[in-house]
């Protein structure tokens, strides 16, 4: 479902991903571990085409990104950090709005309720002020918007950061649920406890290099902390 080939991305000297390789395939819940700095945020931006490759080919569902950058924007969708939505409309209000704006005007009322709990948000929130939702909230607004284009890969940055345990919990257990349908989920994290919680695979980065890449499956959160702090002391 997404594909690296060779990819990098150059900032005048500076090598911010070198030669990324990687498949992730439909199902995958892919964790991009790293320092502040490996190139992770880079790679997402990539498969997004937010940003030119230097080289090489980032390919959503077989397709080039730049090349086909509408049908990319159709298949993949970005949760950002910070998910940006309406403070003084509503989460339903907000996700009828974003639907518009991909396509899909006038949603019925029940549709977009079903698409927001799909995401997690509980009905008594639905028809409150975005302004009044936590950052929890706001994130499952913003995978619901997702969810209602039909996106078929969902990209997210940090998407722990700032969250609360109980919180964090729900999203590994929101991400895995949806990697159960076939979603495919690529995250960039330093979240190591919940890489290993939602990600069925982690990939360590390091100075724009992939260094490894290993099955959740096959460590335990110890191992993991050691694997990666190997990897950052090395
Ligand atoms: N627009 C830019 N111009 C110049 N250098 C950039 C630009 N964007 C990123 N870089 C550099 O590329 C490298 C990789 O950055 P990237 O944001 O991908 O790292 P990251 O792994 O996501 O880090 P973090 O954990 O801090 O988010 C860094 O050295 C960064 O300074």
């Amino acid at each position: 479902m997404l594909e690296a080939v060779g990819l990098s991305k150059r900032y005048g000297e500076h090598l911010a991903l070198a030669g990324l390789d990687l498949k992730v395939e439909p199902g995958e819940v892919f964790c991009l571990l790293g320092a502040n700095g490996a190139g992770k945020t880079t790679t997402l931006n990539l498969f997004l085409g937010f940003i030119e490759p230097t080289a090489g080919e980032a390919r959503v569902g077989g397709l080039e990104v730049r090349a086909n950058a509408a049908e990319v924007r159709r298949r993949v969708a970005y949760v950002p950090e910070q998910v940006m939505l309406y403070p003084r409309l509503t989460g339903r209000e907000n996700l009828a709005y974003f639907s518009a704006l991909a396509g899909q005007p006038n949603l019925p009322r029940e549709t977009l309720g079903e698409w927001l709990t799909r995401a997690g948000l509980a009905p008594e929130a639905m028809d409150r002020p975005v302004g009044t939702y936590s950052k929890g909230m706001r994130q499952k607004v913003g995978i619901a918007i997702a969810l209602a284009k039909g996106a078929q890969a969902l990209l997210l940055d940090e998407p722990t950061s700032g969250l609360d345990p109980l919180a964090s919990n729900e999203l590994s257990d929101l991400l895995r649920a949806l990697s159960g349908q076939g979603m495919t989920v690529m995250m960039a994290t330093h979240d190591l406890f919940r890489a290993k919680e939602s990600g069925t695979r982690v990939g360590i980065m390091k100075a724009g290099s992939l260094v490894e890449t290993r099955p959740t499956r096959e460590l335990g959160h110890a191992e993991l902390e050691q694997l990666y702090l190997r990897h950052m002391r090395g």
